[in-house]
């Protein structure tokens, strides 16, 4: 469970990117957050991964609460949690198969077991047999997964993805949105963000909208308001 109580971020500088957001999400929960440029959609999931601090407020993970996480804990926490960020750009003078090799050379994992992981992930992905290519040889939706393998190499419980489609010809972004979808069906927690949210409609999401740093839209599968289906 990620839970985020009443958190605000503020940037050096003074600029307010999350004004106060309170919010809960369950383990298995596939969640769509959307919003316009500069609504604090990077920031939010920046958080979980302690890439960013709030300024004030609390974000737990599994009941932890990682606000004042100390640094060397960090990759501890980070080993649960698969990432697609912006910044996490694959390595382009390494193959496919080293990309994703990556968080398991940096978490010490066994040479023999790390290679059969690198394997399922690229097979997870679609891209089988694909791991001795180079990044720059593949097209843009291919490249996107391999991050996404590099992201789960390390079997997260959480899957945090920001704009993983953006860029993408809209084939390609639905099938990325596709692979979301059957992560979450394998019992992962998907939090991604996206400028259109109509890509990942087909897996009836929660929605949530940020708007100025505030959390403006939370809707459930089922139609209805969160705070609703709590109380
Ligand atoms: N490291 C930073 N230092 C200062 N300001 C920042 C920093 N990161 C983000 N901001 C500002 O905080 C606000 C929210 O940014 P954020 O990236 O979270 O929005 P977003 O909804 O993800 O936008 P986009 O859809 O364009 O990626 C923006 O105004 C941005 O300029």
């Amino acid at each position: 469970m990620i839970v985020f109580d009443e958190v605000a971020k503020r940037y050096a500088g003074g600029y307010t990117a999350l004004a106060g957001v309170s919010l809960e999400i369950r383990h298995g929960e596939l969640v769509v957050l959307s919003g316009h440029s500069g609504a604090g959609k990077s920031t939010l999931l920046k958080l979980i991964p302690v890439i960013e601090r709030p300024t004030s407020g609390r974000v737990l993970i599994n009941g932890q609460d990682v606000s004042h996480l100390p640094r060397a804990a960090i990759p501890y926490l980070r080993r649960n949690l698969g990432l697609v960020l912006q910044e996490s750009r694959l390595l382009f003078d390494r193959s496919v198969f080293d990309n994703v090799m990556l968080p398991l050379v940096i978490t010490g994992h066994p040479p023999r077991d790390a290679a059969r992981r690198v394997a399922a992930a690229l097979e997870r992905v679609g891209l089988e047999g694909r791991g001795k290519e180079m990044p720059a040889g593949l097209s843009g939706g291919e490249q996107q997964r391999v991050a996404i393998a590099r992201a789960i190499v390390n079997r997260p419980s959480i899957l945090i993805a920001d704009e993983p489609t953006a860029h993408l010809d809209p084939a390609y972004a639905a099938d990325i949105a596709s692979l979301f979808r059957s992560f979450n069906e394998a019992g992962v927690t998907v939090l991604v963000t996206t400028h259109d949210a109509s890509l990942f409609a087909a897996s009836r999401p929660r929605r949530l909208v940020l708007a100025k740093g505030l959390l403006t839209e939370d809707t459930r599968p089922t139609g209805r308001l969160a705070h609703e289906e709590a109380a």
